[in-house]
């Protein structure tokens, strides 16, 4: 009961006559917490901010962006010259709690190319919305960076994939956009991008067609695959039944990232190029042993193990934009 001698029916505190309590609706107007639109979690002018920050202190305009997957933080130490910048350290920025994600960001020199490399990404399933995962592209963006390389490690879901294989992103089905949540969302800046950006064709396929014949130079080609990836919101690893549902919707690999980034990358106008290294073999029959359930350990020892790969087949495409800059 309130004051003015209310009491409460339905949920609605009422007077005694029967009417709505005045006072009581005017607090419970003041008590509805509004959350922040996504797109307003990092204005134009902070993202600007973070990248003068970065520029100045590194002397560098980067052209070549890279976000380094699990385990795969050694692309970054293919950069010459290296500005070692602690997420801790750049104003604004998120600090990342995976392992295998330092949390680093290096700028500096790749055949002969500037590039700035995350060393360590933001996930969903650390509590971050995903505008605030995929802002250090919109960072990238205002340092000077046109092209976007993600790599991640992966679930492989087609059959034919092997641990250790490499799949070229070509296209991606974005999980997280059919349940309604997208980095986009909220009030559009048209100074990154459109409302309505379209994404058919966002894997450049100019970059995909190089990396393959670099696998063939390479000679991995054989265990080098295009396809789609998915991206769940984790942190839990997949039952057999999604995996199905997923693989029943043409994914061939799966996991908890890139796909936000890729979004925010083509509103602005980036070329991008990804891929995973597929690090387990995903579950699909209910008789699969204990032992063939994910888990992060593997997950990182895969990439370890094929981080050279990974390593070359970046320098090499890196090498190739350089040549057409
Ligand atoms: O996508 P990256 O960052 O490579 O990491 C993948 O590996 C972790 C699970 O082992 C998840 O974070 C998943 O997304
Ligand atoms: N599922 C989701 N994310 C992952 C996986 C997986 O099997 N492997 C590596 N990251």
């Amino acid at each position: 009961m309130c004051s003015r001698d209310c009491c409460s029916k339905g949920g609605v505190s009422r007077t005694k006559d029967g009417n709505p309590c005045e006072r009581r609706a005017e607090k419970q107007e003041t008590d509805i917490i509004v959350p922040t639109p996504q797109s307003l979690l990092y204005p134009y002018e902070m993202i600007q901010e973070i990248a003068d920050f970065l520029v100045k202190g590194s002397g560098i305009r980067p052209k070549i962006g890279i976000i380094c997957g699990s385990g795969l933080g050694s692309l970054a130490d293919l950069i010459q010259n290296p500005k070692v910048f602690e997420y801790s350290k750049i104003p604004n920025f998120p600090v990342s709690t995976v392992e295998g994600h330092a949390g680093k960001l290096v700028v500096g020199c790749l055949e002969g190319v500037n590039v700035m490399a995350m060393q360590g990404r933001f996930h969903y399933y650390e509590g971050y919305p995903l505008a605030k995962c995929s802002m250090p592209v919109r960072v990238m963006k205002l340092c000077g960076v046109e092209y976007l390389f993600a790599t991640n490690a992966a679930g492989g879901i087609n059959p034919k994939y092997a641990v250790g294989d490499i799949m070229l992103m070509h296209d991606h089905v974005n999980m997280l956009g059919f349940a309604g949540n997208s980095p986009l969302q909220g009030p559009n800046d048209p100074r990154f991008g459109p409302r309505f950006p379209a994404l058919v064709n966002s894997y450049n396929k100019d970059l995909i067609n190089k990396a393959i014949d670099i696998s063939k130079a390479m000679g991995i080609e054989s265990s080098v695959h295009v396809g789609v990836y998915s991206c769940l919101g984790g942190p839990t690893y997949e039952t057999i039944a999604e995996l199905r549902a997923l693989r029943m919707m043409g994914v061939d690999a799966v996991g908890m990232s890139t796909v936000h980034e890729v979004i925010t990358a083509r509103h602005c106008d980036m070329k991008v190029f990804a891929f995973s290294l597929i690090t387990n073999k995903c579950a699909t029959e209910y008789s699969e042993k204990k032992d063939e359930e994910a888990n992060h350990d593997e997950v990182m020892a895969v990439a370890k193990n094929k981080q050279k790969a990974c390593c070359e087949m970046v320098s090499r495409l890196v090498a190739e934009i350089q040549k057409s800059l």
